[in-house]
Parts: C-alpha cells; sequence; structure tokens
C-alpha cells in the first residue's frame, strides 16, 4: 500500500515515518515544503517530493506519479498564538491548503484520509477529561482551522465517499528512543522545549502565560503525550479504515493533566538547573484545561500508550533539547 504522508518532514509526521517504515506492507511517499520540517529527518530510502499542499499542479504530478492508496496529512501551521495574530495566513494553509489536497484526492480517486487534528477544537471544555464525543467549539483560528476542516471530511464522505479518520492530539512530546529526531521547530513556541531550552543554556528564562486560571495553581493545565504514541496510533487508524472502511474520530491523550508550573518544576527535578521562570500576561486563546478521553481509541483501535512509566522513557537526547520533561514528569509524581 502506498502512502502519501505530507508534513511527513515535521515533528509528528518524521515520527510516523519511522514507526511505519517498521511495518510490512507499506511504501510511504513524503510531501513536504520544509517551511518547518527537516529534511535530515527523513530517512534514507524514503521517497521525498518537496512541494506545498497550496500549489494543485506539483499536487496533481505527484498524485499522477506516485498513486498513494492513502493520505496522512500533517502539513498545518500549527501554533496558537500566531493564529491569533495572523488568522488569514492559518485559514490559508491549514483551510485552504487541505482542500486542495482533497480536490487531488478526489481527482485520482484516492478513499482513505487520516488528519492531523487537535485538542484545541474543544476550546474552554465543559467537561474535563475531554469526550471524544464532546461538541466542538474553538476559541482561536488555530483550532477553528482544524474544527472546519473537521466538517469538510464529513461532507466529502457523504458526497464523495471519502473515508476519513480525525486524529485529535493534545500536547506531543519527546522525541524517538533513537535520539535522531525530536521537537525542533524555529522559532519555538511550545512549553517543553523552550523550558529545555533555559537548562541548556540557551535562554535566560522561561515565561509563564498566566498564573491567574481556575487551576490548582492558576497556569495552564495540558495532556502532554508521547510523539512515537502517537505514531502508532495513525498505524491503527490506517488499518481500522482499510478494514472497516468507516470514517471516525479519536482523542489522543494520556488523560493526565500538568500545569505549566508542574512541567517547569519537574523539568528542574530532571535536570538539576534551577530554570528561572517569569510570570507574564495571558497568551490570547489559551484555554486553561485541556485533558484527554481517549476511551474510543483504546476500544476501537486497541490503542494503549507503550510510554507511560520512567523505564520507557529514558533520557533521550535530540539536537539541542532533550525529552528529560518525561522523567521528571514520573519523578514527581513518585512513580
Ligand atoms: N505538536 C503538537 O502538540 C500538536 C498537537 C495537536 C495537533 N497537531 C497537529 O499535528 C500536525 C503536525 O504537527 P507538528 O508539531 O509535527 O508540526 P510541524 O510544523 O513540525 O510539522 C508540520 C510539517 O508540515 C510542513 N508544512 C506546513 N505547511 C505546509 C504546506 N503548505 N505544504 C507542505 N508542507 C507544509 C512543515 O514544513 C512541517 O514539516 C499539525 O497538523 C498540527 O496542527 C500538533
Ligand atoms: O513559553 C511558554 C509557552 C507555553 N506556555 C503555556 O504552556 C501551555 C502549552 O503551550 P504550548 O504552546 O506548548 O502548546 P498549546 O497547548 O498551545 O498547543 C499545542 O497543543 C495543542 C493541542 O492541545 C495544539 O494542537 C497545538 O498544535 C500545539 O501547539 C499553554 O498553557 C501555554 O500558555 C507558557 O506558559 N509559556
Amino acid at each position: 500500500m502506498k502512502i502519501l504522508v505530507c508534513g511527513g518532514a515535521g515533528y509528528i509526521g518524521s515520527h510516523l515515518v519511522r514507526e511505519l517504515s517498521t511495518q510490512q506492507g507499506y511504501e510511504i511517499i513524503i510531501l513536504d515544503n520544509l517551511s518547518k520540517g527537516h529534511i535530515k529527518s527523513i530517512p534514507k530510502g524514503i521517497k521525498f517530493e518537496k512541494a506545498d499542499i497550496r500549489d494543485k499542479t506539483a499536487l496533481e504530478r505527484i498524485f499522477s506519479k506516485h498513486k498513494p492508496d492513502a493520505v496522512m496529512h500533517f502539513c498545518a501551521s500549527i501554533s496558537v498564538g500566531e493564529s491569533v495574530a495572523d488568522p488569514l495566513g492559518y485559514y490559508e494553509n491549514n483551510v485552504a491548503g487541505t482542500i486542495y489536497l482533497l480536490q487531488v484526492m478526489k481527482k485520482y480517486n484516492v478513499k482513505y484520509f487520516i488528519f492531523s487534528s487537535t485538542a484545541a477544537i474543544f476550546g474552554n471544555p465543559k467537561e474535563v477529561p475531554i469526550p471524544d464525543n464532546a461538541r466542538p467549539e474553538p476559541i482561536n483560528p488555530y483550532g477553528d482551522t482544524k474544527f472546519v476542516v473537521e466538517k469538510i471530511l464529513a461532507w466529502s464522505e457523504n458526497a464523495y465517499g471519502l473515508k476519513y479518520i480525525c486524529l485529535r492530539y493534545f500536547n506531543a512530546c519527546g522525541a524517538h528512543e533513537s535520539g535522531d529526531i525530536g521537537e525542533d521547530h524555529d522559532p519555538e513556541t511550545h512549553l517543553i522545549p523552550l523550558i529545555l531550552q533555559v537548562a541548556l543554556g540557551q535562554r535566560e528564562s522561561v515565561s509563564i502565560f498566566g498564573d491567574d486560571y481556575e487551576t490548582k495553581d492558576g497556569t495552564c493545565v495540558r495532556d502532554y503525550i508521547h510523539v512515537t504514541d502517537l505514531a502508532t496510533a495513525h498505524i491503527r487508524a490506517l488499518a481500522y479504515l482499510i478494514k472497516e472502511n468507516k470514517s471516525q474520530s479519536f482523542n489522543l491523550g494520556s488523560g493526565e493533566g500538568y500545569t505549566v508550573k508542574e512541567v517547569i518544576n519537574a523539568a528542574r527535578n530532571v535536570t538539576g538547573h534551577p530554570i528561572p521562570d517569569k510570570v507574564e500576561d495571558r497568551r490570547i486563546g489559551d484555554p486553561a484545561i485541556l485533558i484527554a478521553g481517549s476511551t474510543r481509541a483504546e476500544q476501537i483501535l486497541g490503542w494503549k500508550r507503550k510510554y507511560n512509566t520512567i523505564e520507557r522513557y529514558g533520557l533521550q537526547p535530540y539536537s539541542s533539547t532533550f525529552s528529560w520533561f518525561l522523567i521528571g514528569h514520573w519523578d514527581q509524581r513518585g512513580q
């Protein structure tokens, strides 16, 4: 089976490629414009097409050349804060880009689509952990772009018979066990790599965006899920889609939430670095608490987190950052 992995040079996509390439029966083609991804994260022997999903001519060329059977779609602009400042850019890349991709899939009769959705579609959830069937009510443009695509997918199934799976990741974290791929965004906006940059002496302090939320220590709560566990969920989702021929949406998280302060403290414990912090104003568009209920993925896909003990995480150096956080995360809880 030929799988076109759009955004396969990025953080989560590159981990999916690593896992998928260990499975029998899949041929992988990566499409990425390298705006954020890294050529060095593409393993030797995997086909690569440098292209932008907003370039329909390029998409047509790639589909006609490789004739994929399924598409996994990781490409997006991904920062909540940036999306508030530049909503049009976000709708263009995340919504218009996805429409072009779906149009070309339709033209080349490609039926299976796996979409990187997000916890950000839920806005300020009414129930925590957020059930799979909670009603999406995004509160920032980034989350809304993903919700719009989810609706486009449902209507496309209705009209054209597209079969799709939306995987709503909570906060991805960690790095590949080999240590040669991991999170490497420039500029970095995600909390854990920013904290680790302080420990590495590359930044003086980490900002805490708001300490007046209604949470146990006033800082935002997020559910951090290991990137390799996200990758294995994709492989299960693909197998399910092909076997059952049924569209579905799944939350993917750990079911546990950590405040910004807890994450910083965990990193202090693990690295032994004081990691100075600075409380700043709230970041616009940030919900107070996001924790996943992933019952559906567990029950329907048989997905289970592998990376849930300190022994599993280990110290994983990658580039200039380390996935130290998760070790500390468990130390702190006494596990
Ligand atoms: N990182 C997280 O915590 C998280 C959480 C929930 C959902 N997601 C979603 O998962 C997906 C992957 O996230 P990530 O953290 O790996 O991001 P990333 O930026 O590392 O990866 C995205 C990749 O897509 C490529 N890309 C972006 N726009 C493109 C375009 N127009 N044409 C071609 N390539 C393009 C980038 O170069 C990059 O390699 C995104 O859709 C994101 O919204 C991420
Ligand atoms: O310097 C920082 C950076 C972040 N934060 C806080 O840390 C938490 C996590 O922020 P991240 O930027 O690391 O991640 P987000 O929760 O904003 O968003 C991430 O996870 C979402 C799903 O939950 C998305 O899908 C999105 O792509 C991805 O960026 C938030 O409360 C944020 O306010 C800080 O306090 N200081």
